[in-house]
């Protein structure tokens, strides 16, 4: 029972645990996590709902994120028959539902009929729900979003003003987005997305509306991300050879992510997965990293990265505050947000303003923070609300409740006074009595049980209602008890009350500003995604890529792989030049591990992070107008897709590239073709690569490493300047093939494949016999099996051994038997057997 009481006694009682006066107030047990504790939360994973609708090739996409609580629309957009953007959205966002009207186009209906039949072990096949088409009215949607209820809108707002103010966020001209959110918010009203154990009048938070768009992206598939190991993998085996020591799980995203705050992590996966074409986006990026690069502004950057640790995970707070359930920690980390906030704004302040994130961070920082910094830091009493694990005010901000908490304070005392008082007109068997306070019970007198008082009857004491017996105690109300309720009443539910109400004030202001927050959000994670970026280029030496909308394919100059430079002893730079319509197809040949796969694999990472904005392993690299980067890389995560390797070479990956690169494309293919019977492979290469040059100057920017060396030496491929042919140099040493990783002009001449067999440790027998078969397939002789020609060997040893014994003449005197015999017979015979 928790109480709070004082003594008298003719035997003075010491105060028992939750009886002192200083923990008067702390009634309940301090549990739940540490307030002032700052290590992010961990969250529950994101759920992510989206509603689409498309009308004759017109897209209209909304979702709801429950990790930041806000809804992202993309404006109407122009998406074919195919829903290519819609598929790409799914991919990106792997929502947990898809929404749309019952009443729908047959195209989509397909479409959503696909997705539904996905393989139901897919962790990512999302739930479909067909709500009736006048969910998604014009009008209904347009009033469901005006007339939404949302915190971040101040109430002082008018009516008037709240239109204009969401007018200008959302594009009420866009019909099918304004369908798709009017459907969205009808659908999360009706899931209670979020709320679901909440009374009725607590609605879905919506922290804001934010606009997303996916014009200017550049097309990258899944199997891409994963061969060029772009992002980590943990349950896929490198994609690199066992010999170069590169370790499992090492990725692009993990060797660039340093960002400090679990915004910047996001923001920068969210990069990752939408590469850009627009320009002035990506050298918008370039310009912030290049400032941090120059070594007198290394100091403010690790300023800023100090400040950016502090910004918390905000959009959780405000989703507590709209749900009332803000806990103490979380003003105690929204108030060193906004400090930190504050801070990175004045440091952009200084900074030069002619870089647009400088600029916003200096505009945008608005002086809302600094009132909500001063609301939280006059009102909020950590230290207090720490040792009472609830919401508790500083003093001088309601008198009232300062007045209240002087008597609790006062109480211990005072009671002890009654209860010296009472007892006095007590029995003089009792020999102690203490007066406690119960929080919603009130004041009672508290007597020992004496041995005597067994039966219930015997509780009773004249003057006195018996209320309970607890722990040896008899607890009674008396005249003075009650008059003390009626005096000092629930003095502790009172405080706790009115603090409670404060709180909620609090958060109204909080809440309204919440458009600031929002924002700092979206601009610290965009400067600790471009420091984080900084970074990796100051330590990997990358130099800043120029961009070329006129130049189609790629341009580098010494490119390096970003993985396999930090695992190889020494890396040798490789260039690579798509200028014009010369040599857009790309064939190199070498043998066996000679760098061809890195080589491809580099020029796909430098081109892509250049499109995600990022500084690139290179000593200079210009990236024309790319649209997309196929690849037909092996890797194993195809394979455990329960697809034939043939399947997937041709399914998977070639026919996604044929079927949809163009000009602007880059398509790396490796090893293409060797799923199945050489010569189909090696057919089924030459006619996919054909195809391609047929297309002429719409031919993509093909690099296509290969082992078939027959590919050229039957000259399979036309003749002329859209092909050109590369070879990893080597040199031959004796026995020993010397690799020296640098592509140059040229056919490789041969696989070498039995000097990678030897270098693997294959057994030198077996590498022989290889190396004799493959020979003799070149001169076009039969070949026998092994144990035909341990027959012959066999058979020419014994007639040796028979020579040896005719020629011997048992007539010589200086013959000697023993001699020949174990010198000449027993050799030769050992062999044979
Ligand atoms: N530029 C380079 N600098 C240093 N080492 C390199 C370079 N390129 C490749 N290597 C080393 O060579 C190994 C094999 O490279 P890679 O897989 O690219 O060979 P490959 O020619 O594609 O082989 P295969 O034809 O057998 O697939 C790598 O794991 C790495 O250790």
């Amino acid at each position: 029972m928790a109480s709070v009481g004082a003594t008298s006694g003719r035997t003075p009682q010491g105060p028992r645990p939750g009886e002192t006066s200083a923990s008067l107030p702390s009634l309940a047990p301090v549990s739940g996590p540490r307030a002032g504790e700052e290590e992010e939360e961990e969250e529950e994973p994101a759920e992510i709902h989206l509603c689409v609708l498309w009308n004759s090739g017109q897209l209209g996409i909304a979702y709801y994120d429950t990790g930041d609580s806000t809804i992202h629309f993309m404006p109407d957009a122009p998406d074919h028959e195919s829903l290519k953007l819609l598929q790409r959205v799914l991919d990106e966002i792997s929502p947990r539902s898809v929404v749309t009207s019952a009443k729908q186009d047959e195209n989509m209906t397909r479409f959503l009929g696909k997705l539904a039949s996905q393989d139901h072990r897919a962790p990512k096949r999302p739930e479909i729900v067909f709500l009736p088409s006048v969910d998604f009215g014009l009008e209904i949607s347009k009033q469901r979003l005006l007339s939404g209820n949302y915190s971040f809108i101040p109430d002082s707002m008018t009516a008037t003003e709240k239109i204009l103010f969401l007018s200008s966020i959302i594009p009420f001209d866009c019909l099918l987005t304004v369908r798709a959110l009017g459907g969205l918010l009808k659908f999360l009203g009706r899931r209670r997305v979020g709320v679901e154990l909440e009374d009725c009048n607590v609605s879905v938070p919506i922290l804001g509306f934010k606009k997303f768009v996916l014009t200017h992206l550049v097309s990258i598939d899944q199997d891409t991300y994963s061969v060029l190991q772009i992002f980590k993998s943990e349950s896929h085996p490198s994609v690199y050879k066992v010999t170069s020591g590169l370790k499992e799980g090492l990725s692009l995203f993990g060797i660039l992510n340093r960002c400090r705050c679990k915004w910047g992590e996001k923001l920068l996966r969210l990069w990752f997965t939408r590469p850009t074409q627009d320009l002035g986006e990506l050298n918008s990026r370039l310009d912030v990293i290049q400032f941090f690069l120059l070594p007198q502004n290394l100091d403010m950057a690790q300023m800023l990265h100090r400040f950016l640790g502090h910004i918390k995970n905000v959009p959780l707070i405000l989703k507590r505050m709209n749900l009332s359930h803000t806990k103490v920690s979380d003003w105690q980390v929204l108030y060193k947000t906004v400090y930190s906030a504050l801070g990175l704004r004045d440091a952009c302040r200084s900074l030069p303003q002619s870089i647009q994130l400088f600029r916003e961070i200096a505009h945008e920082f608005s002086d809302d923070l600094h009132h909500i910094a001063s609301l939280i830091g006059r009102v909020v009493d950590f230290e207090g609300s720490l040792a009472e694990n609830r919401f508790t005010v500083l003093p001088n901000i309601d008198p009232e409740i300062d007045e209240k908490k002087r008597r609790l304070m006062g109480l211990p005392s005072f009671l002890t006074e009654v209860a010296r008082k009472e007892l006095e007109n007590l029995d003089s068997r009792i020999p102690s009595c203490s007066v406690i306070y119960i929080p919603l019970i009130g004041f009672l007198l508290s007597i020992p049980r004496l041995p005597s008082m067994v039966e219930t009857s015997d509780f009773e004491i004249e003057g006195l209602d018996f209320m309970f017996l607890s722990e040896e105690k008899l607890h009674y109300r008396s005249a003075r008890t009650k008059e003390l309720d009626a005096l000092l009443g629930d003095l502790h539910c009172d405080i706790r009350d009115q603090e409670t109400l404060l709180m909620y004030q609090l958060q109204c202001q909080v809440l309204a500003r919440a458009a600031v927050l929002t924002r700092v959000l979206d601009l610290a994670s965009r400067l600790d995604v471009l420091l984080a970026l900084a970074s990796a280029a100051r330590d990997y030496g990358y130099s800043r890529p120029r961009y070329s909308a006129r130049l189609l394919g790629v341009q580098i100059r010494n490119g390096r792989h970003p993985l396999m430079e930090l695992c190889a002893r020494t890396f040798v730079p490789n260039s690579a030049e798509c200028r014009g319509d010369t040599g857009r197809v790309k064939v190199i040949t070498g043998p066996n591990s000679s760098g061809k796969s890195i080589y491809l694999k580099q020029v796909g990472l430098i081109t892509f992070m250049a499109l995600v904005g990022s500084f690139v392993p290179a000593e200079e690299a210009e990236i024309g107008a790319v649209d997309a980067i196929f690849t037909r890389i092996h890797s194993c995560e195809s394979i455990s897709l329960g697809l034939s390797t043939f399947m997937i070479d041709l399914n998977q990956q070639v026919a996604k590239a044929v079927n949809n690169a163009t000009e602007r494309s880059l398509v790396l293919i490796d090893e293409f073709g060797k799923g199945t019977n050489t010569v189909d492979g090696l057919a089924l290469l030459a006619a996919v690569i054909r195809y391609w040059l047929a297309l002429g100057p719409t031919c993509p920017h093909i690099f296509v490493a290969t082992n078939f060396l027959s590919l050229v030496q039957l000259q399979l491929l036309p003749q002329g300047p859209l092909v050109q042919y590369l070879t990893m140099e080597t040199c031959e040493d004796g026995d020993d093939l010397v690799f020296f990783y640098q592509v140059c002009e040229g056919v490789a001449s041969a696989s070498h494949a039995s000097h990678t067999a030897a270098q693997a440790g294959l057994p030198d027998r077996l590498i022989a016999r290889g190396k004799e078969v493959s020979d003799l397939i070149r001169s076009g002789k039969p070949i026998k099996p092994v144990k035909e020609l341990l027959k012959e060997k066999q058979m020419e040893n014994c007639q040796t051994l028979v020579d040896k014994f005719l020629k011997l003449d048992l007539e010589d005197p200086s013959l000697d038997l023993e001699a020949f015999m174990s010198q000449e017979v027993l050799p030769a015979a050992t062999a044979i057997l």
